[in-house]
This record gives C-alpha cells, sequence and structure tokens, in this order.
C-alpha cells in the first residue's frame, strides 16, 4: 500500500532540490525558498550577507517578552560533493522510495547532513505557530552557508555582524550527527580541525642516478613520524573498550590526504609537498600541536602551512547550573531520547558560536538510523524526519520558555 506523501515531506524534498552543493551552491535558489517558507509560516525573517553571494537566512519565532536573551536553531545550507556514477539515486531528485517493510526513504545529497534538521526546524516552528503557541524568549532557526568548506565566509561571518549580536542569543542548538545506536549523541565540544602542508625543496636531477638532498627525502620522515602517531592513536582507540566512533573524539587522527609534485617520471622533483587532515582532540592543547608540527617542519628543512587557525577551542560548560541544558536534557527525557555525550569528531559552526560567547550544544533527534554523511546513496527514514518534527517542538517551547532568574536580593523591593 502507498502512503500519500504528507506536506511535511513534500515541503522537505523541495527543500533537498535545490543544488547547494559546493563548490558552486545555488545559495540564491535557497534564500527564495527559505524567504517563502518564513512567508508562508508568517514569520518575521533577514537576508544577511556579511560576505556578497553567501547569504544566511534568520526566521524568528518572536517570544512573548523580546526584551529577554534568545535561542538559536542553527543548520547550515551548503552539501557536499558527490561520486554520481555511484549513486543509484539522482542525488538532487529527493526520491521517495518504498522499502519491502512498507517503510519508505528519500534519498538525496544532504537529506542527512543537514537538511533535514533544517526542514525539523521549519516544521517545528509552522506548528508552533498553527497551534498558537508562543514562548517566553525570541527563537531564532538560522540557515548558513559554506559550513562544509569551513565557514569562514559563512557562520565566521555572519557571528560578527550587528544583525547577529542583535539576535541578543543565550543559547544554540547546532549541528549533531544521527545516530546508529538507540541513544541520541549531543556534543558540547569538538576536536580542532587542522589542515597543514609540509613542502619541500631539493636538488633535482637525472632519475636514474642517486640524487642527494632531494626534496622527497626532506619530506618523508615526516610523513612516516605522523603516520607512527597516527598508529598509536589507533592503537590506543583500539584497546578503549565501546564504539570507536564514539570514543575517537578521545584521540588526534592523522591523515595524508594530498601528495603533490613532480613532472616527469625521469626527473627527481625540486619541490614536494604533503598535506594532513589532522584533527586535534580537546584533550590536548592544539596551540602546543601547531607548535609541534612547525618544529617538526623545521627540523627537516621544510616549509609549514595551517591556514586556519583556531583561537581557542571552547567546550560548552555542562551542569545543572546551565538552566538551558537543563531544558534540553528534561526534553530529551520527556520525547523519549537517551541523550549520551559524545565528543564531535569533526567541526561544526557550533565553533564560531562557542567562541562569539553563546554555550552551542550538537544534537539530532534521529536515532537507529544508518549514517551516510558525505557518503554514497545519503537517505533518511521518512519516519524518522516525521518524528524528529515533534521532538524540536518541544525544545524550541522548553528553551524558549526558560525564565529569567530574578534576583531579589540586588533589586529594589
Ligand atoms: C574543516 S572545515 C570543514 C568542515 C567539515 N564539517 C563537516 O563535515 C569537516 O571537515 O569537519
Ligand atoms: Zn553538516
Ligand atoms: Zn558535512
Amino acid at each position: 500500500m502507498t502512503i500519500t506523501e504528507s506536506p511535511e515531506v513534500t515541503r522537505f524534498c523541495q527543500y533537498l532540490q535545490i543544488k547547494t552543493i559546493q563548490p558552486t551552491p545555488d545559495y540564491a535558489a535557497c534564500t527564495q525558498f527559505l524567504v517563502n517558507q518564513a512567508k508562508e509560516i508568517g514569520l518575521e525573517y533577514q537576508v544577511v550577507e556579511p560576505v556578497e553571494g553567501k547569504p544566511s537566512v534568520i526566521l524568528k519565532l518572536a517570544g512573548k517578552d523580546p526584551s529577554l536573551k534568545s535561542i538559536l536553531f542553527n543548520s547550515h545550507t551548503d552539501v557536499v560533493p558527490v561520486y554520481r556514477e555511484s549513486w543509484n539515486y539522482d542525488p538532487f531528485a529527493a526520491e521517495r522510495v518504498q522499502m519491502e517493510d512498507g517503510s519508505y526513504r528519500i534519498y538525496a545529497r544532504g537529506s542527512q547532513d543537514m537538511k533535514v534538521t533544517g526542514s525539523m526546524y521549519l516544521e517545528a516552528m509552522r506548528r508552533i505557530k498553527e497551534s498558537g503557541r508562543q514562548p517566553l524568549r525570541n527563537v531564532y532557526a538560522l540557515f548558513v552557508p559554506d559550513e562544509e568548506i569551513g565557514g569562514a565566509e559563512g557562520m565566521r561571518a555572519l557571528v560578527e555582524t550587528q544583525e547577529f549580536k542583535d539576535l541578543n542569543a543565550c543559547f544554540d542548538i547546532d549541528e549533531g550527527a544521527i545516530s546508529s545506536t538507540e541513544k541520541s549523541f549531543y556534543f558540547a565540544s569538538e576536536r580542532v580541525s587542522c589542515h597543514a602542508t609540509f613542502t619541500a625543496h631539493g636538488n633535482t636531477g637525472h632519475g636514474s642516478g642517486f640524487v642527494q638532498g632531494t626534496a622527497i627525502g626532506k619530506l618523508l620522515p615526516i610523513i612516516n613520524e605522523l603516520m607512527e602517531y597516527r598508529q598509536s592513536q589507533l592503537d590506543e582507540l583500539t584497546a578503549m573498550s565501546g564504539a570507536p566512533m564514539l570514543n575517537s573524539g578521545h584521540f588526534t587522527t592523522v591523515n595524508l590526504t594530498m601528495l603533490e609534485g613532480g613532472k616527469q617520471a625521469n626527473v627527481v622533483p625540486a619541490t614536494y609537498s604533503a598535506t594532513f587532515d589532522i584533527r586535534i582532540t580537546p584533550n590536548r592543547d592544539h596551540l602546543e600541536y601547531y607548535k609541534y608540527l612547525e618544529d617538526l617542519a623545521a627540523k627537516h628543512d621544510c616549509e609549514i602551512d595551517i591556514p586556519r587557525r583556531e583561537k581557542a577551542n571552547l567546550a560548552t560548560k555542562l551542569d545543572a547550573s546551565n538552566r538551558f541544558m537543563k531544558a534540553f536534557l528534561d526534553t530529551c527525557d520527556s520525547q523519549k531520547r537517551v541523550p549520551m555525550e559524545v565528543i564531535m569528531p569533526a567541526t561544526t559552526d557550533a565553533r564560531y558560536v562557542r567562541q562569539a560567547g553563546i554555550p552551542a550544544v550538537g544534537f539530532n533527534p534521529m536515532r537507529n538510523h544508518k549514517s551516510l554523511a558525505h557518503n554514497h546513496d545519503e537517505y533518511v527514514v521518512e519516519s524518522e524526519f516525521l518524528e524528529g518534527i515533534p521532538f524540536y517542538v518541544e525544545l524550541m517551547l522548553s528553551l524558549g520558555n526558560v525564565e529569567e532568574i530574578v534576583d531579589y536580593k540586588s533589586s529594589p523591593l
């Protein structure tokens, strides 16, 4: 039996069909879609464009007391590229496919990462508006560009704007990850992403000789040292009990992702470079790690370039004294989600929100689901999407209704 597509699913598919694929995302069409949603739902909105061609769309669920600090629900609009030949579905058709057990899947690039979350925000706000309920605080849904390429012209630029500061936010719910287990993960901290390129210059000559002092000869000890470190971290992770994915944030990963150089097979290259994607665990000081890499380069007569450096790696302090965290955990409880704290193994835009002084928690209510972010044939189980909407309805209302603490001692009688 075919179940008719619900309007929520239709709108989700429309969002998925917009080609916000890096490196040439169609942000104009995406902005148009989000603005139309805001108008249809009856929400105030603004489009903020700190960098030309990189718009963020901000939707406002107006609270009863706009003088109070607000709550953010952040999502990114861009999606990663595809290997089209490896997909069994058109990545931008958002095809709804019925499985043998009767369930439906929606196949599309970005269905998990992270348009499903953006769609759940939109649908939750729609339901809250329709029900006539209104939170105490302003609640904003943010749709920002370029997270997948580091967010320099996306969230990092947005948090610097007056428009963002005027949101007057005090808590942010941000990108999480679909859980393949019964439990739902939440992220209060992240590893630091460090892309380091070592470049060596050396003697060239005929490929048949024993040329000394080559570029490759200088790079190899660096590659060997980092790969040995990689193995030692993997050994420690393997020795730990529990699922490796959930523990990986406690370790530093090193991956050699690019090797460049050489002009012809019989010419010893005069220049060679090796690029590593390194993710530094918050358990160690990333500034010291930058220094270690610089010293390693110097020791082997190589140049080093770390183009994007993080000033600080902040975590959101989690205890009952944070009323918003308590409201989040209470909502998990009432909505039958079992939260489990995990260190985010990759990076998200939450780091820029934290750097702006706003506590941020990454979350995704979907569980028991195959995790396919950045993978071929990315899909979402339709029922999981639909079940996530009431979760966000409750979360928006419970965070939005956290009352202001009045300090009676210092206030006049
Ligand atoms: C390092 S900037 C790119 C950000 C990206 N975030 C999600 O995949 C990541 O690679 O972690
Ligand atoms: Zn993402
Ligand atoms: Zn991603």
